[in-house]
């Protein structure tokens, strides 16, 4: 028996791309003398196993080729070349809808995905409390799931995924459109699969539950394996992925390991040098398109960014670390006592934490018009794992009265990614001792 569930060997998928319909009709019926359309190639010369037990991530950025790999794997797409290795029964949680006929009800597609995957009507009879307990979706199990809503959706497809008691289970994001409480449900599922030695391959853009429940993560971009490896380095390559910090051409995960260090030197800015900065630091992040930016305009923040203990820019900082968030301000007037600030709000909008210069007792007199000065917070980063917003702002009192120069509200996004979650906001860092304490010494 291979030790092997899954072997993806020189998987490449080629999409043939027509500017026009007419040059598709033409090529379907043979009727041009040279090809009409162009190579885009969804993924190229993919190579990677996953052990029988593991769990593996495959992370990347949008248009990576996550998806398309786990269709091959699952037999929803063939290989333009290459083929794939399975070992085991798979039970396969793709984008909504995939394996589920509309037009059905619930329970008729439970029966439905159940015999697709090889099971008896028998068998699914068995396993069919299990997944409507599991699904708890009421009586919309009889209605056809065209008239379910997408939490309700993918409340049926995990439960029946799930209790399927596959070998190999597939998951693909899905988990991110149920509430939280079924989220937590299908967490603690996966737990329990894991504990049974079962086989999970997994695409998150959840890099919290990637680095939680990852034993190795494949790194895509472009069709291509930048890297595999284990989950922290693997999603720190992918936070640099995400600010364009990282050059991939036609490196090999070896080199891409060695020329790390190199590389956040070449795009570090310097950090006491801001006029010669190349590029602003701005740029590498994708602005709220909600921003909410307002001011009188006697300053202006003209850059700012967040980086990790190591300098790199980042979106995302591992819990735990040290980092600093940094902002650049020009003033257009002269200004006494400017306070710069910044704020964590939570996706519920939520501030959640923050300081500013005055707190923190770092005070200028005055500044002048055409001055441009750099402020850094350095902290420890002590947020739960999850998804954050980032706000700052120059502000100050002018004549006793609390003035906004220049406020960019829930500027940009940052993730934490963290492998331990406690209860709450904020983690207390607590050591803990147990000791067990004999009989008749309980002194204290
Ligand atoms: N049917 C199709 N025809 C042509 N190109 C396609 C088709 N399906 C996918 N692609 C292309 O293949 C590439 C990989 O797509 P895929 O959906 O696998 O990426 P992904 O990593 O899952 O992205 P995301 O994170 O956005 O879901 C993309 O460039 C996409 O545009």
């Amino acid at each position: 028996m291979s030790e092997y569930a899954i072997q993806v060997k020189n998987v490449s998928k080629m999409y043939k791309l027509y500017d026009r319909n007419r040059d598709r009709i033409m090529d379907a019926f043979g009727l041009s003398k040279a090809p009409r359309y162009h190579e885009h190639y969804a993924l190229h010369d993919l190579n990677f196993s996953v052990k029988k037990g593991e769990t593996v991530g495959i992370i990347g950025t949008n248009g990576a080729g996550k998806s398309t790999i786990l269709k091959i794997i699952t037999g929803v797409l063939n290989p333009t070349d290459g083929e794939v290795d399975i070992n085991g029964r798979i039970s396969a949680l793709l984008e909504l809808g995939a394996g589920f006929n509309m037009e059905y009800t619930g329970i008729e597609n439970i029966y439905l995905n159940g015999t697709m995957i090889g099971f008896s009507r028998e068998e699914i009879d068995k396993k069919l409390d299990d997944i409507l307990k599991f699904a708890d979706i009421g009586d919309f199990v009889y209605q056809p799931v065209k008239t379910y809503s997408s939490g309700m959706f993918v409340r049926l497809a995990f439960a029946v995924a799930i209790n399927i008691d596959p070998e190999i289970l597939i998951v693909d994001e899905a988990l991110s459109v149920g509430d939280v409480f079924f989220q937590a449900k299908c967490y603690k599922k996966f737990e329990d699969f894991k504990k049974l030695g079962k086989t999970i391959l997994f695409v998150s853009h959840d890099l919290g539950s990637v680095a939680k429940y990852c034993d190795r993560v494949v790194l895509l971009n472009k069709g291509a394996k930048i890297a595999e490896g284990n989950p922290k380095q693997m999603i720190g390559m992918y936070k640099k992925l995400l600010v364009n910090q990282l050059e991939l051409d036609e490196r090999t995960q070896e080199m891409v390991m060695e020329d790390e260090q190199e590389h956040n030197r070449i795009n570090s800015p310097v950090f006491d040098n801001t006029s010669d900065k190349v590029e602003l630091w701005k740029n590498q992040y994708k602005i709220n398109p909600a921003l909410d930016e307002y001011g009188n305009g006697k300053a202006h923040i003209i850059d700012f960014a967040v980086r990790d203990e190591e300098g790199t820019i980042t979106s995302s900082i591992e819990k735990g670390t040290r980092f600093s968030i940094l902002s650049e301000v020009k003033f257009e007037d002269t200004v006494q006592n400017p306070i710069f600030t910044y704020t964590f709000k939570n996706i519920q909008g939520t501030a959640i934490t923050g300081t500013n210069t005055m707190y923190e007792k770092q005070e200028i007199d005055v500044a002048n018009a055409g001055d441009v000065y750099l402020c850094e917070f350095n902290q420890e980063m002590n947020l739960q794992g999850g998804e954050y917003l980032l706000s700052i702002s120059c502000t100050g009192y002018r004549d006793g009265d609390f003035t906004v120069y220049h406020r960019l509200y829930d500027v940009i996004n940052i993730s934490v990614v963290s492998d331990k979650n406690t209860v709450g906001f904020y983690d207390m860092n607590s050591k803990v001792k147990i000791t067990k304490v004999e009989k008749g010494k309980q002194e204290r």
